[in-house]
């Protein structure tokens, strides 16, 4: 049996376990992926990421939630395999496709990489939405009928799907589980979703933070920082560009005027490398 090695990477602290399949096939069950992202008996990941070849692009990006669920893309992850991409390649610039779009990823010095996210999809059943509603602010509470403590987010695709509440004070961990883990499989999103709770600091600052469809809470969800952005700028709360403080660290989130495009930097970081066990390609 091929043993299977691995690179283990972070972007501000939103961690990954990284399978170079290129020149060999890597399909693992969804059960292989829960055992290799268990953090107490597997590697221990967030999201677990393959490289495969690619026909339109430098690679393809697949994507596993922790949970074993495979998923359109991740922000973070782009960001790590753009910066192994341009390393390998010695290009300034590479592609990287997903499910959920085509991306484009540059070094952006000191360990840090920035990813063309491509422009957010905004109609309602591009989230997708399980009913038409205005997506700067759907009808979506949480807590008492009459009380809800956070209600109304933005609801935003970056190529996955998010949610976005906008709260005057920074929720604590009690918080973001409880409401995360309630409203991710809510019948409103066919599809699951990603729930996002942003603090907006001033018109160029936003703390965020996110439970993650699949993985619960990270330390960063570089789509979900893009979304906030995007909703939080849909909303006159932001301009087009402002930095998005996660548990992690920070990432710059910038809406482009000119293309609509969402360009996204941060820091990138290898923590080591291994062999999977009991894993074969
Ligand atoms: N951590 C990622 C998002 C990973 C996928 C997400 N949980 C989903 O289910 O869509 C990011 O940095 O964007």
């Amino acid at each position: 049996m091929a043993r299977t090695s691995y690179v283990k990477m972070n972007g501000a602290g939103n961690d990954f376990v990284v399978v170079d399949a290129r020149a060999r096939a890597f399909s693992p069950t969804p059960d292989q992926v829960r055992a290799i992202c268990d953090r107490a008996t597997g590697v221990g990941c967030d999201q677990l990421i393959a490289l495969e070849p690619s026909q339109t692009a430098d690679v393809f990006m697949r994507v596993w939630n922790a949970d074993g669920g495979q998923v359109e893309t991740c922000g973070n992850a782009l960001r790590c395999v753009g910066w192994l991409a341009v390393q390998a390649t010695g290009q300034a610039e590479v592609r990287i496709d997903t499910l959920g779009g085509p991306t484009l990823a540059r070094a952006a010095g000191e360990g840090r990489v920035t990813v063309d996210m491509g422009a957010p999809r905004l109609a309602w059943n591009e989230i997708p939405l399980a009913e038409e509603m205005d997506t700067r602010g759907i009808e979506l509470q949480f807590g008492p009928i009459d009380a809800p403590v956070a209600h109304t987010p933005g609801a935003v695709s970056m190529g996955n799907p998010h949610v976005v509440f906008f709260l005057d004070h920074t929720p604590d961990d009690g918080f973001v589980k409880g409401a995360g883990s309630l409203l991710e499989r809510h019948p409103l999103f066919p599809e699951g979703v990603n729930v996002g709770f942003a603090h907006v600091l001033g018109p160029d600052r936003i703390r965020l933070r996110v439970w993650e469809r699949g993985a619960g809470l990270t330390k960063a969800c570089g789509t979900g920082a893009c979304a906030a952005l995007v909703a939080a700028h849909r909303r006159g709360l932001t301009g087009r560009a402002a930095t998005v403080q996660v548990d992690g660290g920070e990432l710059f989130i910038d809406w482009r005027e000119v293309d609509g495009h969402v360009l996204m930097t941060g820091p990138v970081e290898v923590e080591g490398a291994g062999v999977l066990p009991g894993v074969a390609a």
